[in-house]
């Protein structure tokens, strides 16, 4: 079995495609190991779909299913379209619904489905955070300093609200973000998602324009755009390693 790994700006997963959809609950935990395992965020496995190029079932590396992931979406579809899953245009379905992307290389272009504001002005200890749905749900706090990222804090409110948690800052016309991830349970390098969220936060405040660069904590950049309802997430993957493999 053809076994990859791929880093989306710092956010890792395990990517692998199978005829049979199962419940991978225990592999994702066992393969996303830091230590006893290849490690990961989430593992990623492709399953055929009738109608779309395929499906996909993504786990966040304690097990935990996810609807959707931005990142992986964009890791995905370079897999699908090396091996020859899927062209370089492709359409998949989610958890979350279908998503749309273009592989160019090592760029990748998401659609991301329409995000909802679920809730506006929660305050907490002086922050005021926004509740949004851009595939799975994303607590966002606009800041002055983006070092100042509580992670304690970060990961009572992941479980008080059952959402990722996210900070993000102004940096010229551009946005730093940095993001907690629930599944994870820490802090990531990157979260397509969070940046979806935060890019959406500050677009809808009049922050920002549309179609700006976002730099996750791993310093990379990425490039977001209101499309009509969606949100198109455009950045570079990187295959950090492959095996056939013997499950
Ligand atoms: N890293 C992903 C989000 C993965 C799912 C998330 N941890 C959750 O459980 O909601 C991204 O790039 O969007």
């Amino acid at each position: 079995m053809r076994c990859s790994k791929y880093s989306a700006n710092g956010n890792d997963f395990v990517v692998f495609h199978s005829d049979v959809k199962e419940d991978r609950t225990e592999l994702a935990k066992e393969l996303c190991h830091r230590q006893d395992g290849v490690g990961a965020d989430g593992l990623i496995v492709i399953v055929p779909n009738s109608d779309y190029d395929f499906e996909w079932q993504f786990y966040n590396s304690d097990g935990s299913h996810a609807d959707m992931c931005g990142n992986g979406s964009r890791a995905c579809a370079h897999y699908a379209y090396v091996n020859n899953l899927a062209s370089s245009s492709m359409s998949f379905l989610t958890g979350a619904g279908i998503i749309k992307a273009e592989v160019d290389g090592d760029m990748v272009l998401s659609e991301l489905t329409p995000p909802k504001i679920l809730e506006k002005n929660i305050e907490i200890n002086g922050k005021s955070w926004w509740l949004i749905d851009t595939g799975v749900p994303h607590l966002v706090h606009l800041t002055e300093n983006i070092e100042e990222f509580d992670i304690a804090e970060a990961r009572e409110l992941r479980y008080k609200y059952n959402a990722n948690v996210n900070i993000v800052s102004l940096d010229g016309k551009n946005l730093k973000v940095r993001t907690y991830e629930r599944g994870v349970e820490d802090e990531t390098l990157a979260c397509g998602t969070g940046m979806a969220a935060c890019f959406y936060r500050a677009y809808t405040e009049e922050k920002v324009t549309n179609n700006i660069e976002v730099y996750p904590k791993s310093g990379d950049t990425l490039y977001l755009g209101m499309n009509d309802k969606t949100i198109t997430f455009r950045g570079r993957v990187k295959k950090t390693f492959e095996t056939d493999w013997v499950l």
